[in-house]
């Protein structure tokens, strides 16, 4: 979706900011046990190595009964025999001779009907079938879902319980995948605990949002460690952290202030900026640059975010979002704008902004969204309401029924 070029000078517009994710380094491809590929990026199709269903099989509790015996208007018959789903047998039928058979139970070759128990009578070894039924009734045939070779899943799809799910049946076992980056998180800020030992000091909101935020999306390798505004100290711990991580997220300390030292320091250690302020809000001091691993020479990235907790929230669901599948080579990498209908007014800013709302579907199925307030960027307590970032347009008056596009959040 294009936006209007952003007017503050020296700024990028978000736009621009997702689209230069799309230039980085796509990581190494490994091949994994399909069962340890949860949340990991399929790095090439998937081929089913079978059909699927294996072999044909009943769909029902019933009895295997002969088309020609019923076409012959035999209703009783005896019951010479019993296949229970997972026990491969071979038996024969002779006219007036039923199966006892269970739901995924082989059909042998000599039959070719089912009789679910519902439309039987049973005596001991006999049956009678109460109603007629067709040939092939309740049967599941062998290859009718999908033939061998058929493309079970693509390149760039994510895999997920479905999916894992869907490739384990076809028997599917080893996949390959993109590594999944190892992460470090740096929290920094002088002021920012725990434990408050004075009042100038503040809770920690990031580190808790992006450690949960992580781990939602099946990122696992993650060290995170809080940082004081100590230039030597940080500076040791961010080479360190660039020496062996493929992702470096650091949070404050990007903006102009005296003790906002991300930039300088990482550029001291040899980072390069890709970008620095974006015309959005909030977060427009983002921080996007490279650095090389010094354990491999591989090249990795640093996302500094803002320290301001909106502005994280908004650096994870657009920014990092992004900058993760791009680095995993994930099919529609750039986000997926969905459209609704906006109820309330907002004046013009001149920045883009990016609101928290909710939004529901009403009974006529129109996408509504409704503002929030607490939007500021040190205000997180309007998310036990809010489902989705609005994107505002810079500029605009917006008023009731004007299209906007969003992202969920959940
Ligand atoms: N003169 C200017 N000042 C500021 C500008 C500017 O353009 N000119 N930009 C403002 C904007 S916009 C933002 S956003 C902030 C971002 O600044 P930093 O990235 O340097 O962040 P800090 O100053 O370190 O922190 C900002 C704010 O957030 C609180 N914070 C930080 N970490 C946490 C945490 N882990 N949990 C909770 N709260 C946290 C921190 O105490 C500050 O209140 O700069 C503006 N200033
Ligand atoms: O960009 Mo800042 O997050 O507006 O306060």
């Amino acid at each position: 979706m294009s936006q209007p070029a952003c007017s503050h000078e020296g700024l990028i517009s978000l736009d621009q900011a997702l689209a230069s994710y799309a230039s980085v380094n796509i990581l190494p491809v490994i091949n994994i046990p399909l069962i340890n590929a949860h949340q990991h990026i399929l790095a090439e199709d998937v081929i089913s190595p079978v059909e699927l269903p294996l072999f044909d099989q009943s769909a029902v509790d019933g009895y295997a009964l002969r088309q020609a015996d019923i076409d012959a208007g035999i209703t009783h018959f005896e019951l010479v025999g019993e296949i229970r789903a997972g026990f491969s047998q071979q038996v024969e039928l002779n006219p007036g001779q039923a199966l006892r058979i269970f739901t995924g139970g082989q059909l042998p070759a000599c039959a070719n009907t089912v009789a679910r128990q519902e439309i039987v009578e049973r005596e001991e070894h006999h049956i009678k079938l109460m109603q007629t039924i067709d040939a092939g009734t309740d049967i599941r045939y062998r290859g009718e879902e999908l033939a061998k070779g058929t493309i079970l899943a693509r390149q760039g799809q994510a895999l997920n319980s479905g999916l894992i799910a869907a490739l384990s049946m076809a028997g599917v076992q080893q996949v390959k995948v993109h590594h999944q980056p190892n992460i470090a998180v740096l929290i920094t800020g002088d002021e920012v605990r725990k434990e408050r030992d004075n009042d100038a000091q503040v809770f920690d909101a990031n580190g808790p949002l992006i450690s949960s935020w992580l781990k939602e999306r099946g990122l696992s390798d993650i060290t995170l460690q809080h940082v004081p505004d100590e230039p030597e100290v940080l500076k040791n711990m961010l080479n360190q952290a660039f020496s062996q991580h493929d992702l470096v997220i650091t949070t404050g300390g990007v903006s102009v202030g005296d003790y906002d030292l991300i930039r300088p320091i990482s550029m001291q250690l040899g980072a390069q900026q890709i970008f620095w302020q974006v015309a959005q809000k909030p977060g427009k001091p983002l921080y996007f640059a490279s650095y090389q691993k010094a354990q491999t020479g591989q090249q990795g990235y640093l996302l500094g975010l803002p320290g301001n907790p909106a502005a994280v929230l908004i650096g994870l669901h657009l920014h990092l979002t992004t900058l993760l599948s791009c680095l995993q080579h994930k099919q529609n990498a750039q986000p997926q704008w969905q459209a609704g209908l906006f109820t309330g007014h907002l004046n013009p800013d001149s920045r883009e902004r990016l609101l928290r709302m909710h939004m529901h579907v009403s009974p006529q199925g129109q996408v509504i969204l409704k503002s929030l307030d607490k939007q500021q960027s040190h205000m997180l307590s309007n998310l036990a309401s809010a489902n989705v970032l609005v994107r505002v347009p810079a500029h605009q008056q917006i008023n009731e029924h004007t299209t906007l596009h969003f992202l969920p959040i959940l």
